[in-house]
């Protein structure tokens, strides 16, 4: 078994080369991810405990900045039990389980990501030899971006426009080998490798690959809903979307990942506010906490209602899509199309949140925010991706809009379904007749907005069953937060009701009065709100959000860890001596050092034992 941190002790990751940072990736990762196997090993599995397992895992100290395992887990895995028929289940699935091979998910290409219908990978069966021919017409077809594709997996999910008998039957998704198991190296016909540094995410190890007339055999097109016989023969779908479950699959997940993210940031900001004390409210009265100014309270409050209210909705959305995927199996296709809207939709609104907030809560804590050591620069980096991957947020809020166009046109035709039934409801004229500052009247004013703006609400439920299950000390802080939630976002959406509804000036003054009194009454819970998501010191990494309240002595004793500190003079490249500082930018853009060599030494060292079951 590996130490816990054999490699690089005591560097924080930010003073690691690009390389290292690879090698550190893939070291913690078969570290953490052997604890994975073991629960497959002892059977001590469930999609819940795995969602939960490996969403910490991804979220935690061990794998802060993403892992080269991660679509593994979360696309090449699903996809399978998604897309592929039992006989090839049973083939790929125990090897997966196992991690005898490590898979990515290949579906974006340089040229195109939002507009699927049309990527440019072509599959083209050839019913004389019983394969597809998989091809790259042209640099914009290189698939860009699957995680782990770089140097880490060796089997990918390809997402290819299908061709049979001359006639193109749109895109499907491919099981593919492109490295060799036993070498690492890349097979004959595939070109791969890493696209370099970004924002963040930078232990991913995204990658590029390009066929060059790449055969595999039919059994390699996943067909659990369109099948290509052995003569090439096309059998159809049930339904075209059917083929599009593992980025739904995703999205849901995605909620999930927020609640991680959100909660973090905000109990770093809310116990550093509680700590750090700045200027006087009274002159020669000692220095006030900064969590006492209501300007603190307007940052950082709602964040941590939102927490809440993002984990409840996603528990609401984890139980709809199994629901959901239970009809599918028994053939029973009505509420997919609800299904992939609340999906866009909740995947769009919480990461767009969740990147909000996180930047305000780095605000918050002022220039000892901006430190990599508050660990919130990082965690933003991992939030502000979580807009564009798995669909971009414009295009998922259009497919909801598009949804809910269409329920609102068949409103009197067609039953609707439970997330949208409000709709009925808040189209009769008198429902809202007059406007009350109750949580409940906030609701019904945004279900009349969405009406009119068919915009969806999804808040009501979940404070009716909040309310059967809390102490009523806990139901009172609880509804505390709802209120702050709802009233919060009254004011930020004021123009849209002073639009669509009766609310007077008069009511919006006593809103205002009604945001602050509840802010105030969330200041004495505030730290143990956040203590109350129980994220332990190792877990948040921070030396802002520490529990112990030790921030000067930490920030300290991280800065003396730095390099720079350690010796007078650094060679950097770019202050070299030469000056040529461009030519060297693009010189390292155009050849990372992860993509100097075809397979990079970790293989050998740690990926290879790992998937032979010897970590
Ligand atoms: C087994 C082990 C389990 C382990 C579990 C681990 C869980 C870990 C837990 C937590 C960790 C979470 C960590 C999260 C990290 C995630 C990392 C992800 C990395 C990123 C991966 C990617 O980005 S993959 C690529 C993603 N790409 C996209 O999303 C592309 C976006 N574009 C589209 O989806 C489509 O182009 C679009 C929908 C925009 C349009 O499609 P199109 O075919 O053009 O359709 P259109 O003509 O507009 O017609 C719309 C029509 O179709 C219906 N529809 C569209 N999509 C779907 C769908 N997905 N499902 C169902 N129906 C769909 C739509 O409703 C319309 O219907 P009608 O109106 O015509 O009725
Ligand atoms: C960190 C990260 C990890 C990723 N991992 C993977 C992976 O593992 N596998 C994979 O296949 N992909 C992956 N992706 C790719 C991701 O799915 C795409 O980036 C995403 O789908 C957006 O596509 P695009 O980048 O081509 O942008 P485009 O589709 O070109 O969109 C660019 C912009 O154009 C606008 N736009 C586009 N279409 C419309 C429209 N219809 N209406 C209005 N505006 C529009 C939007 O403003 C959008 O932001 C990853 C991306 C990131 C950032």
């Amino acid at each position: 078994m590996l130490s816990k941190r054999e490699v690089f002790d005591g560097v924080p990751e930010e003073y690691l080369s690009h390389k290292e940072r690879y090698e550190n990736a893939i070291r913690n990762s078969v570290v953490a991810f052997s604890l994975v196997r073991k629960m497959q090993e002892e059977g001590k599995t469930s999609i819940n405990n795995y969602r939960d397992v490996v969403g910490g895992l991804l979220g935690s100290s061990v794998l802060r900045d993403g892992s080269p395992l991660g679509l593994h887990y979360i696309m090449f895995m699903p996809a399978i039990l998604n897309q592929a028929n039992e006989e090839q289940q049973e083939k790929w699935l125990p090897r997966a389980w196992n991690c005898s091979i490590i898979g990515s998910y290949a579906q974006t290409e340089l040229g195109h990501g939002t507009f699927i219908r049309g990527l440019e990978t072509t599959a083209t069966y050839d019913a004389a030899t019983k394969q597809f021919v998989l091809h790259s017409p042209t640099l914009t077809a290189y698939k860009w971006w699957p995680g782990g594709l770089g140097q880490t997996a060796n089997y990918c999910i390809v997402v290819a426009q299908l061709y049979t008998k001359g006639q193109c039957h749109g895109i499907h998704s491919f099981i593919i080998q492109v490295r060799d198991e036993e070498t690492h190296m890349p097979l004959p016909g595939i070109k791969i490798g890493e696209i370099g540094a970004k924002l963040g995410l930078n232990a991913v190890n995204n990658g590029f690959l390009g066929f060059d007339n790449y055969r595999i055999p039919r059994t390699n097109m996943l067909m659990k809903h369109a099948q290509v016989l052995e003569d090439g023969t096309y059998v159809k779908s049930r339904h075209s979307k059917l083929n599009y479950g593992a980025m739904v699959f995703v999205r849901v997940v995605i909620v999930f990942d927020m609640v991680n993210y959100l909660s973090k940031a905000v109990t770093i900001a809310t116990r550093f506010s509680a700590v750090r004390r700045q200027c006087q409210l009274k002159a020669g009265e000692t220095e006030c906490q900064i969590l006492d100014y209501v300007t603190q309270q307007h940052k950082l409050f709602v964040s941590i209602a939102a927490a809440h209210a993002f984990r409840i909705t996603a528990n609401k959305l984890w139980l709809t899509f199994n629901e959901v995927n239970e009809q599918l199996v028994e053939g029973n296709l009505q509420r997919l199309p609800e299904l992939h809207a609340l999906a866009c939709c909740l995947k769009a609104v919480t990461t767009a949140d969740t990147a909000a907030c996180v930047e305000r809560c780095r605000l918050a804590c002022g220039g000892h925010g901006y430190m990599m050591s508050s660990s919130l620069p990082l965690t933003y980096g991992l939030v502000t991706a979580a807009c564009t991957y798995e669909g971009e947020n414009t295009v998922l809020l259009l497919q909801t809009a598009r949804f809910l166009v269409k329920t609102y046109q068949q409103l009197d035709s067609k039953a609707l379904t439970p997330t949208v039934a409000y709709l009925k409801t808040a189209a009769a004229e008198r429902f809202c007749v007059g406007w009350s500052n109750t949580t409940e009247g906030i609701i019904r004013g945004f279900q009349v907005v969405a009406m009119r703006v068919i915009i969806m609400s999804t808040f009501n439920e979940e404070v009716q069953e909040m309310s059967r299950t809390v102490s009523p000390q806990l139901k009172e802080v609880l509804h505390q937060l709802v209120d702050l939630y709802c009233t919060y976002w009254a004011l930020e959406k004021l123009s849209d009701l002073l639009l669509y509804t009766p609310i007077s000036q008069k009511e919006v003054e006593s809103l205002r009065l009604r945001y602050e009194e509840t802010l105030t009454n969330l200041r004495p819970n505030a730290v143990g709100l956040v203590d109350a998501f129980d994220l332990r010191d190792e877990m948040l990494q921070s030396t802002l959000g520490s529990y112990d309240g030790r921030v000067y002595e930490r920030l300290m004793e991280e800065a003396m860890k730095s390099p720079l500190n350690a010796e007078p003079m650094l060679q950097s490249t770019l202050g070299s001596y030469d000056g040529r500082v461009y030519e060297r930018l693009m010189e390292e853009a155009m050849k990372s050092p992860l993509n100097a060599e075809p397979v990079n030494y970790t293989f050998h060292k740690y990926l290879k034992p790992f998937m032979q079951g010897k970590l």
